[in-house]
């Protein structure tokens, strides 16, 4: 069987430390017409507010077949119930601090007897932008040329046989020549993209150089109907790519 993400053009982030927009509620972030929602967040993520996000997003991700999965930024972030589609963990390549490469997955493996195996995967994150709070959180180097960010993700594939390469520009727009550089280097994995989409144009242009487009803040700072917008150029540019150049 194919890995889900593989047929993902479009992934809505949510972040379980702040408020969907005015009155929004999880349907309405389903009906956008995304493929699947990521929970997740680096600053202030307990057990507690993951498990308040989950069990709504849940229920109407099951009514819109939307596929819902927690990507924690640490092991309490692993909620086991109510049960997601998965969990999506980050290993940080370009971290400063090697926890969050693998000492963070270490005490996480060492502590939690719960861990489902069958729902677990890897994202192999290259982080990009020295300004965003994960690039604080885990000491990122960010100067990184998309020569370092191609090698990065031949590394991820080819050598830690990761299946999901991530290049997180995480509010920021990022450089279409390093996550085509990245996009390029990779044979089978599928390349998340993520930082700074606003507009139908941003995921369509971006959508073009990565497998799937990650949309975070826009849909807590201005709604379902703008992230909708972004759905509709990540599928367009879907549309348009041919066998030859995508993945
Ligand atoms: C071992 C386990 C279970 C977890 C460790 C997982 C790791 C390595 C986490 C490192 C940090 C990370 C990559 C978190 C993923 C979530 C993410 C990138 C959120 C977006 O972050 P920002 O946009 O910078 O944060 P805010 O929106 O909170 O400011
Ligand atoms: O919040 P934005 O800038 O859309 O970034 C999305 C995501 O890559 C964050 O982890
Ligand atoms: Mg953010």
């Amino acid at each position: 069987m194919t890995a889900p993400w593989t047929d993902w053009d479009h992934i809505v982030k949510l972040d379980p430390d702040k408020t969907l927009y005015a009155d929004e509620t999880f349907t309405d972030v389903c009906a956008t017409g995304t493929d699947a929602i990521e929970i997740g967040g680096t600053l202030d993520i307990t057990a507690e507010k993951m498990r308040e996000y989950l069990r709504p997003c849940l229920a109407a991700c099951a009514e819109h077949d939307v596929a819902c999965y927690i990507e924690p930024s640490h092991a309490d972030a692993v909620v086991h119930e109510p049960i997601p589609d998965g969990f999506l963990v980050p290993v940080v390549l370009n971290a400063g601090d090697t926890f969050w490469t693998t000492g963070a997955h270490l005490n996480w493996v060492k502590s939690d007897e719960h861990i489902d195996w069958d729902r677990t995967f890897n994202e192999a994150y290259i982080i990009m932008n020295p300004d965003a709070s994960v690039a604080t959180y885990t000491e990122a180097n960010c100067e990184l040329d998309a020569d370092d960010v191609a090698a990065y993700a031949t590394v991820a594939e080819r050598m830690l046989g990761q299946d999901i390469v991530y290049v997180e520009y995480s509010g920021m727009f990022g450089d279409t020549d390093v996550v085509g550089a990245a996009h390029d280097a990779l044979d089978e994995a599928t390349l998340f993209y993520g930082g700074g989409i606003g507009t139908y144009d941003d995921a369509y242009r971006m959508r073009h150089h990565a497998d799937t487009v990650v949309v975070g803040d826009l849909i807590h700072d201005e709604g379902a109907d703008v992230v909708a917008e972004t759905v509709d150029g990540a599928k367009a540019a879907a549309k348009e790519r041919t066998p030859d150049n995508t993945a």
